[in-house]
């Protein structure tokens, strides 16, 4: 099939290239020009494990090519829509002008028959207004809402296998012609045993919203247990082991720690918390500001460990940050606590060295003020402290015996809780966690 993907960041870059390692000619397009002439080289301009090899794939194929041009996306019969909607600068609703100027742009170019998919990440009632704009900017086209559901690190493999998909279809013969045309697109993943629910445009919107709801939930809750924990002595860990085996509840997502950042969880229940109110139902989802606060507080809570660890004064100690990335495996760092940490130990004075492996030149972009090092060991060399805010694989496998010989003071807070600290503590180091002894 021929395909369009407007908005080529963390999601449509990789679904552009998904779709084309499906065997689908891609179109993939950007207002970002630098985006737009990495791509076009074959080189993702951010980091995602296995987009480089299918980008390389795919262009090789001469099935996928990038452009600025929206009138590019003529000549396809299916065009996603994957642009950012970000939280709303100076409040908590999502920010949909790039959704309404991408939808504008691309109108005057479409064929009666065409389905317009969303895959961002709306506020419920958008895809039903997107729709009454298109039937008059481009009558005859079909608007779907097609949520994603792909995590970073593992978007390459979510995108080529979904857990489910969700078509969010409008009633009759166009929602008939738009499922069709996405089981076309998908065959390889529902021939493979995708599940599928084929549904209206609030449902599917909603679907998107509750998903992320839930899992923040589940993180905040083991945070929050982690917090009665540390005043009663309590080891979180065990007790997420304990309650996960329940297959009730199950143990993914239950790790605690310095809390949920990234480009999603963090601005989607703040959006869904202001839609709510808009609709007059903010009582129904006032529980996820609790979430959103317990989360807030698991950042303080590591800087707090530090200054206590420090004899309450962190100003001129240098302080080594291991991860800024919001999560291992991802560059990225929009709203990412681990950032957040190293931004405000700065604050109190202290002189923070913070490194990561793949996420310093976004961080730096948005924070040209910290010191950045290139790797672990130097970011440790003479530290009075230590703090780990993402679980990157290299820094769980440090050696407790030989980090200690960096470093000036054996001071690790594992924000994390990813460390042996039975073998921490035995070489020597002051070794604190986040609801655990
Ligand atoms: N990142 C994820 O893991 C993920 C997963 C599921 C859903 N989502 C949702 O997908 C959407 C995109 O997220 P993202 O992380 O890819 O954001 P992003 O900021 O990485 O990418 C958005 C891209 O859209 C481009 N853009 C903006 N206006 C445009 C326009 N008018 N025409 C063409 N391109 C335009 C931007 O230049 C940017 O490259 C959001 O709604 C997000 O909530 C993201
Ligand atoms: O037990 C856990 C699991 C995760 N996290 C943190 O939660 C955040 C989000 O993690 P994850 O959900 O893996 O990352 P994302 O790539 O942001 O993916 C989420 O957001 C996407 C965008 O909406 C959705 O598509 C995905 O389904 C949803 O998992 C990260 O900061 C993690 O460190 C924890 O603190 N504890």
């Amino acid at each position: 099939m021929k395909i369009s993907v407007i908005g080529c960041g963390y999601l449509g870059a990789v679904h552009a290239a998904a779709m084309a390692e499906l065997g689908h000619e891609v179109v993939g397009i950007d207002v970002d020009t630098a985006k737009i002439e990495s791509l076009s080289a074959g080189i993702p301009p951010f980091f995602e494990p296995g987009l480089p090899e299918i980008l390389a794939t795919a262009m090789a194929s001469g099935r996928l090519r990038f452009s600025t041009d929206i009138a590019d996306a003529a000549g396809a019969t299916v065009h996603f829509v994957a642009v950012g909607t970000p939280q709303q600068y100076g409040g908590n609703a999502a920010d949909l002008r790039f959704v309404d100027a991408a939808f504008e742009a691309l109108a005057p170019h479409l064929t009666p028959g065409d389905v317009v998919v969303g895959k961002s990440t709306v506020p419920v009632g958008t895809a039903a207004r997107l729709s009454e704009t298109l039937a008059s900017t481009a009558p005859g086209a079909i608007l779907a809402w097609n949520p994603e559901f792909l995590r970073e690190g593992f978007a390459v493999a979510d995108t080529i296998k979904p857990d489910r998909l969700v078509y969010g279809v409008p009633d009759g013969e166009p929602g008939a012609r738009a499922t069709s045309a996405l089981d076309r697109v998908y065959a390889s993943a529902i021939e493979g045993g995708t599940p599928l629910v084929v549904t209206d445009y609030a449902t599917a919107e909603l679907v998107k919203v509750s998903a992320n709801a839930f899992l923040a939930t589940k993180i905040s809750f083991i945070n929050a247990m982690a917090e009665i924990a540390e005043v009663t002595g309590a080891d979180v860990t065990a007790l997420a082991d304990a309650i996960g085996y329940d297959s009730r509840i199950g143990r993914r997502f239950l790790n605690a720690g310095v809390g949920f950042g990234g480009g999603c969880l963090p601005k989607d229940i703040r959006a869904f918390i202001a839609r709510a109110e808009e609709l007059g139902r903010g009582e129904s989802v006032v529980f996820l500001k609790e979430v959103d606060q317990i989360n807030l507080r698991r950042r303080q809570r590591v800087i707090d460990l530090l200054v206590e660890l420090l004899g309450g004064q962190v100003n001129g100690k240098r302080i080594a940050v291991l991860g800024l990335a919001f999560k291992p495996h991802s560059d990225d760092v929009r709203d990412s606590p681990a950032l957040d940490v190293a931004v405000q130990l700065r604050g109190l004075g202290a002189k923070v060295i913070a490194t990561d492996p793949h996420a310093i030149a976004n961080a730096r972009r948005t924070h040209p003020q910290l010191t950045y090092a290139d790797d672990a060991n130097t970011a440790l060399h003479d530290a009075d402290a230590v703090v780990l805010v993402t679980e990157w694989p290299e820094y769980k496998a440090l050696d407790p015996v030989q980090t200690a010989g960096r470093v000036r003071g054996q001071i690790i807070v594992d924000g994390r809780n990813s460390l042996d600290a039975a073998a921490w503590r035995s070489a020597g180091w002051t070794y604190r966690s986040l609801g655990r002894r």
